[in-house]
């Protein structure tokens, strides 16, 4: 496998608690790969650490080949935050520009974005004045200005009404098709049917790697929402000793039961 992100042994820690603890996965590239898991499982934690930002205790994280933060990656990443990372006083196409520029790229780049998050009728607005939706779908067009290799987005859909999210998952797609790797994490299972690959994530480590269909297979549902919960139990009566009625493929021990 071609893979963009390589992560081994990770340990991560913020405060007293241990966020991530020896998590080890790998994303391909070309791919787009769901990042799932329960509220504080660790998720922006993780995409933290891909982009560079985040202090590790343990492990490693090689990014497009080299160690993750390195100072050559910052070209060739797109972040997309959960609280929008725009500028409120200028309207969306200046800030769209402005990220052009840092990356000595013209307007029409910077245009082009904006049309492709469906802002362009409200180019000319302040950033102030936007619905939380669009302030957030500013962002994206500023983190995917420079058309990056690998783009990580944390939750990009939130808030956003069904025809936005259709639109912007067709032209994550796309981005895939044209050789970007997409990292995203998202609630929605409906949006976790969408990605090449899902990583389920709990409580600081790695439940499931596998394609969604793989996903549904293991965990004995055809319904993702269901056997992400199938995995999670299995998992917890695992830990416990609790004897559960496992999904075939989903005992304590990796087996069926
Ligand atoms: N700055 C911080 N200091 C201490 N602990 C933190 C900090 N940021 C996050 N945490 C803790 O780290 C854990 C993982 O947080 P993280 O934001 O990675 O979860 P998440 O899966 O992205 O959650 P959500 O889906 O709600 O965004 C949580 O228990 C959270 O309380």
């Amino acid at each position: 496998m071609d893979t963009a992100i390589e992560v081994s042994g990770l340990v991560v820690r913020r405060g007293r608690r241990t966020v991530l603890d020896g998590l080890s996965c790998a994303v391909p590239r070309g791919s787009v790969t769901g990042l799932l898991g329960p509220s504080g499982s660790g998720k922006t934690t993780l995409m933290r650490t891909v982009v560079g930002v985040q202090l590790v205790a343990a492990g490693t994280v090689t990014v497009l080949g080299v160690p993750a933060g390195s100072p050559a990656l910052r070209s060739r990443i797109g972040y997309l935050t959960q609280a929008p990372s725009v500028y409120a006083d200028l309207t969306v196409r200046e800030n769209a520009r402005y990220f052009a520029s840092l990356y000595r790229l013209g307007r029409d780049a910077a245009d082009h974005a904006v049309e492709t998050v469906g802002l362009t009728g409200a180019a000319g607005q302040l950033v102030a004045d936007l619905s939380g939706g669009q302030r957030s779908r500013a962002s994206l067009a500023c983190a995917i200005v420079s058309r990056p290799e690998l783009l990580v987005l944390d939750e990009p859909t939130v808030g956003q009404d069904p025809v936005l999210r259709d639109e912007l998952w067709a032209h994550l797609r796309r981005m895939a098709a044209d050789g970007a790797t997409v990292l995203v994490s998202s609630h929605v299972m409906d949006e976790a049917n969408r990605c090449d690959r899902l990583l389920l994530i709990r409580e600081g480590a790695l439940i499931a790697d596998d394609t969604p269909a793989g996903v549904k297979r293991a965990a004995g549902s055809d319904d993702l929402d269901q056997a992400f919960l199938n995995l999670i139990r299995s998992r917890d009566a695992g830990r416990t000793g609790v004897r559960a009625a496992h999904p075939a493929g989903c005992g304590p021990d990796g087996g069926a039961s």
